[in-house]
């Protein structure tokens, strides 16, 4: 099931576009991470997605259902409410009380939710994200990396199905970020929380994420799975040999796991990393001439960058 489909959706600011024709699709548990350069229009994605912005066209699908396919056109509005229910949010900074202890911020919160056993639930949300002996302090005295955190556990207050965050890395330090990053994979593996995270700190996301959305200027450039990436990614070794139908059929023998591409002129395209020696000594061995041989490393940042960039994708 899908638990994001965005279609058609934009938005413009007065005369300004910041999002147009935008198609996202994010999969029941999916940790989605979300790519695109300052200003590309994430977080208005992010925000029109949870309805605290409102679509200037297009519609959001949530949870597989339009809210009006679903209910019908009365109860359109308390059924779009429903599904933002379902929805946990940390976009920005969290909006905390300062004079209020962590505890007393989430009890204000879980008032409002009209969570039934809220006492315990907040606990159980400190205790999730690693703050359940900082309940009592007040949140000015907070670090940023707890502010997060403490964000996070306001976002988990009402058991939610989806996690939009954004930019949730901002300000950590390396040792926060990976406690960050362990606790986000934590909530998707164990509570099946599908998650979409925007985040300019891409080798965090290349740890982390299932799929990846690109967004460039407001639109959609492409969507794609992690081992696509991986794929995509891993490099490739360049092979030209004088008889080029002959040194493919070698190099498939020698190596049938891995993927081929012939370019126009003779060129062999193998997508991955390899010993090249031994791949040079395969070809020597096969009685072929090699009259060119590189091996080209790309790495995610690249990758990505060329897609922000409307560039070239393919190895
Ligand atoms: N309320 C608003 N009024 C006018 N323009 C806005 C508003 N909110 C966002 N924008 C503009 O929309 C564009 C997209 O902003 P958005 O915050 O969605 O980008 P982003 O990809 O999240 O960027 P960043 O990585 O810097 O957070 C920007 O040019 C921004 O200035």
């Amino acid at each position: 099931m899908n638990v994001i489909e965005t279609r058609g959706l934009a938005k413009a600011y007065g005369e300004r576009r910041v999002v147009s024709d935008f198609a996202m699709t994010v999969a029941a548990g999916d940790i989605y991470g979300f790519v695109g350069k300052n200003g590309a229009g994430k977080s208005t994605v992010m925000k029109m997605i949870c309805g605290a912005v409102t679509p200037t066209a297009g519609e959001v699908v949530l949870f597989g259902a339009a809210p009006e396919r679903r209910e019908g056109r009365g109860a359109t509005a308390s059924a779009a409410a429903d599904q933002v229910r379902r929805i946990g949010v940390l976009i920005e900074e969290p909006a905390l009380l300062p004079n209020l202890s962590a505890y007393d911020n989430l009890m204000a919160k879980a008032l409002a939710l009209g969570i039934a056993d809220g006492p315990a639930r907040c606990e159980e949300v400190l205790r999730l994200v690693g703050l359940q002996g900082a309940g009592k302090r007040k949140t000015k005295a907070f670090s940023l990396g707890m502010k997060q955190r403490l964000g996070l556990a306001l976002a988990l207050l009402g058991s939610p199905d989806l996690l939009l965050l954004d930019e949730p890395f901002n300000g950590l330090d390396p040792e926060a970020t990976r406690a960050m990053r362990n606790l986000i994979v934590h909530l998707a593996e164990t509570f099946g929380i599908t998650v979409v995270i925007s985040s300019h700190v891409l080798d965090q996301l290349d740890r982390m994420a299932t799929r990846y959305g690109v967004i460039a200027e407001g639109r959609m450039v492409r969507e794609m799975t992690a081992g696509e990436v991986a794929a995509e990614c891993g490099g490739s070794l360049r092979v030209r040999t004088a008889d080029s139908p002959r040194a493919l059929a070698v190099l498939e023998e020698a190596y049938p796991a891995a993927a081929f591409r012939a370019e126009p002129g003779g060129t062999i395209v193998m997508a991955g990393d390899f010993d090249t020696e031994a791949v040079a000594r395969t070809l020597s061995g096969a009685g072929q001439v090699v009259l060119e041989f590189s091996q080209d490393h790309r790495d995610i940042e690249d990758y990505f960058v060329a897609l922000m960039e409307g560039g070239a994708t393919h190895v």
